[in-house]
């Protein structure tokens, strides 16, 4: 579901200040993606236990970054939770006293932990919206899985798609259950692109390429895919059959990869990452 912008210019949380719980390697992403793409850096706050870290955030994004949470969250209109699922518990229940006071629009980027559990954290009743953005964000272009529970209306569904869409594009989803397959697709594939790219590389190496060849031919070759896949409007397997010359060398190196099982060993995979999800949920309740 696509939301209007004008919903979203129009709510008064647009120009309200957004407060970050952690500030780590996804925080950043986002808070790079936001500043680059329009939000001013006044209206962000980070809170963070590590001083390089609000260093590091502020040195490179101009946002005021705390070591306390109360500091931080402080006049926000909207929280974005960004500790490790393994933390949430402990950093939601120290916060439940303004969470009752102030209301906030609270948005998670946690793996696994549910909106339910969110809500009785920080003492119940609030507008919740779960959302799986990954590190692409950190050049707008991410991509970003929502949903969001009862209490969220109209307003603060647009205004959380609006602030996803300065990371990315965005994807609603009507059933919570399925935060954990978006979270094995597209929260963790950027590394499985990445460990395609190491093991290109690799190989390209053991072929005799020099490192930095291997390197160039691997990120073009990676970037111009991705950019085909986005940008043409074939299918991926039409795309691929375009690359394949009958008897050549990449239907050669196709049928080693099908012969390895490569569909399903990323259906595995996906399987194992997205039960991990309800796994981190259980463990952290
Ligand atoms: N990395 C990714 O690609 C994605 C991550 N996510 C989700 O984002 C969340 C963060 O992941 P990621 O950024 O990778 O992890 P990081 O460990 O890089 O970031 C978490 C940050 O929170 C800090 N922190 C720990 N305790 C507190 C606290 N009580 N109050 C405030 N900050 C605290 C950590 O500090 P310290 O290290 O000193 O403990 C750290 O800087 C996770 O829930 C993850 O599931 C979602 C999508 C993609
Ligand atoms: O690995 C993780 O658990 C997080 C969630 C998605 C990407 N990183």
């Amino acid at each position: 579901m696509r939301m209007a912008e004008s919903d979203a210019a129009a709510s008064p949380l647009f120009d309200s200040p957004i407060a970050f719980i952690g500030g780590g390697n996804m925080a950043r992403s986002l808070i790079g993606g936001l500043t680059a793409r329009g939000t001013p850096p006044e209206r962000i706050r980070v809170v963070d236990p590590d001083a390089d870290t609000r260093a590091a955030l502020t040195r490179d994004f101009g946002v005021a970054a705390f070591a306390h949470a109360t500091d931080a969250v402080a006049g926000a209109v909207t929280w974005v939770l960004a500790t490790k699922p393994q933390v949430m518990r402990e950093v939601c229940t120290a916060l439940a006293d303004e969470a009752r006071s102030a209301r906030p629009l609270v948005l998670s980027i946690a793996a696994g932990i549910t909106a339910v559990q969110l809500e009785r954290w920080l003492g119940g009743d609030l507008a919740i919206v779960r959302t799986m953005p990954n590190t692409p964000a950190l050049l707008g272009a991410g991509v970003t899985g929502l949903y969001a529970n009862a209490n969220v209306d109209a307003a603060g569904r647009a205004y959380a798609d609006a602030l996803l869409r300065s990371a990315g594009d965005t994807v609603w989803l009507e059933a919570e259950a399925q935060m954990d397959a978006v979270t094995a697709v597209s929260g963790s594939g950027p590394a499985y692109v990445f460990l395609l790219a190491e093991a290109m590389e690799a190989a390209a190496v053991a072929q005799g390429l020099e490192a930095d060849a291997a390197r160039t031919l691997v990120q073009q070759t990676v970037l111009g895919a991705a950019r085909m896949l986005v940008e043409d409007g074939a299918t991926p397997s039409e795309l691929r059959r375009r690359v394949t010359s009958p008897g050549g060398t990449t239907q050669a190196a196709i049928e080693v990869l099908e012969g390895g099982g490569l569909r399903t060993l990323m259906g595995e995979a996906i399987d194992r990452a997205t039960r991990r999800g309800a796994e981190l949920a259980a463990a952290n309740d």
